[in-house]
């Protein structure tokens, strides 16, 4: 058995050694020859898995390491009988702390306070979900927008699109990308979506960059009919729009994702998918070795207020290094996400504090108390 493996997986090397020729390349360097004689990838978002690289192939399993699975061709894997898997929810809570951090920042660089404000999540699937969780934890109002969802009979309280566009003070996006059908999300924040929206909203891309309009974000931006927005999702990444860069509040490489723990589960997931595929004796592998935070302990000032809570969230995730990064060194987008620094989510952290409210909101994000 021949299997290639994307290269910037972690957790993975060795594991399939044991049963199978085992070659890792870079994403962006799967090619028509390499996996010709293939029986198994394991991908992430940069290998294209379409016609031009699996024509002819003897490829009969593909596992990608994430959560989204718009760069398989799945047509083409259905007429060819490759059976394909991703892992759902494997980095949805690296998600939901990214958007936790967001919220820091708003209040650290900006002085808002994202309480009492509404959040119109649209998306409610494993990322959307968490994300409700932790910003009704942290005071905000929350709509959700998931036809999809609604239609298939789902107990939750649901608005429409018309709602968030008329309500929210901030609309952030969880849902896949797809190019067709009734509930298609391409291009789903254009012209019309932004000259609807009455409050002045921010903007947050955190599924995948077609589900904006670059083009109608930046006029919109420009002309003030939003306040801010949240990139880390982009349109032609990484060769991305550098004026909406520019002028983006938070801006970042597609690292939403990318904790150590959301890393480990896509890893986890894709070696269980092919040890069911290829019965191999796998199915309760797990990865060892996941690297501590730096400082897990957080000691807080019982009389910190709401600011001692940004800035507990801030010691896990400073999302502004990140941004600055990006900011200056566009160039080195897909570097960055390969050299990405360990990010830990928030139950690796232990938080030391006698405020008794401020216990309930750190023990509803997932913190640890002592
Ligand atoms: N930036 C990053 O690093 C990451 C990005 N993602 C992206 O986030 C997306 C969402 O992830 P999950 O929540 O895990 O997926 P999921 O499949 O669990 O949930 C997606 C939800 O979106 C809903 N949906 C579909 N079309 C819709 C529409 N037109 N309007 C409103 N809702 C719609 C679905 O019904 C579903 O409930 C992924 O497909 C992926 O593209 C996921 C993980 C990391
Ligand atoms: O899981 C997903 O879907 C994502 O978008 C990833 O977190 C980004 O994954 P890669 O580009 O590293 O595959």
């Amino acid at each position: 058995m021949k299997i290639i493996i994307d290269d910037k997986i972690p957790f993975i090397q060795g594991v399939f050694e044991p049963y199978a020729k085992v070659i890792y390349v870079g994403g962006s360097d799967f090619t028509p020859q390499l996996v010709r004689d293939a029986d198994a990838l394991i991908i992430r978002t940069r290998t294209k898995c379409n016609r031009s690289l699996l024509e002819g192939s003897k490829v009969k399993f593909i596992a990608t390491a994430t959560i989204g699975f718009d760069h398989i061709d799945r047509d083409y894997c259905a007429s060819k009988g490759i059976i394909w898997k991703n892992a759902p929810g494997c980095n949805s809570w690296s998600v939901a702390q990214y958007m936790a951090a967001v919220f820091a920042l708003l209040f650290i660089n900006k002085g808002v306070d994202v309480q009492g404000k509404t959040l119109g999540i649209v998306g409610v699937g494993n990322v959307g979900s968490k994300v409700a969780k932790y910003a009704s934890a942290l005071g905000m109002r929350v709509l959700l927008c998931d036809p999809p969802l609604e239609q298939s009979g789902s107990y939750m309280d649901f608005v429409s699109l018309k709602e968030i566009k008329e309500q929210c003070d901030i609309i952030t996006f969880h849902v896949p990308l797809s190019m067709e059908g009734e509930h298609k999300t391409f291009h789903m924040v254009d012209e019309q979506f932004l000259n609807e929206c009455s409050r002045t909203p921010i903007l947050c891309n955190t599924c995948r960059g077609e589900v904006f309009s670059t083009e109608s974000v930046l006029l919109a931006l420009k002309e003030k009919m939003i306040e801010e927005v949240v990139i880390d999702c982009w349109e032609d990444e990484p060769a991305i729009n550098q004026e909406l860069l520019n002028l983006a509040f938070i801006a970042t490489p597609h690292i939403a994702g990318y904790s150590r723990d959301g890393k480990a589960m896509g890893t986890t997931m894709s070696v269980h998918s092919m040890a069911a595929y290829f019965k191999l004796p796998l199915l309760d592998w797990s990865p060892e070795g996941i690297e501590p935070p730096v400082c897990p302990i957080i000691d807080i000032d019982v009389h910190g207020g709401r600011s001692a809570l940004w800035n507990t969230i801030y010691h896990t995730y400073p999302i502004e290094k990140e941004v600055d990064l990006l900011k200056h060194h566009v160039a080195t987008f897909e570097q960055q996400r390969g050299d990405y620094p360990l990010r830990r989510e928030f139950p690796a952290y232990t938080v030391k504090t006698k405020d008794y409210p401020f216990q309930e909101v750190l023990a509803k994000l997932n913190f640890n108390l002592l």
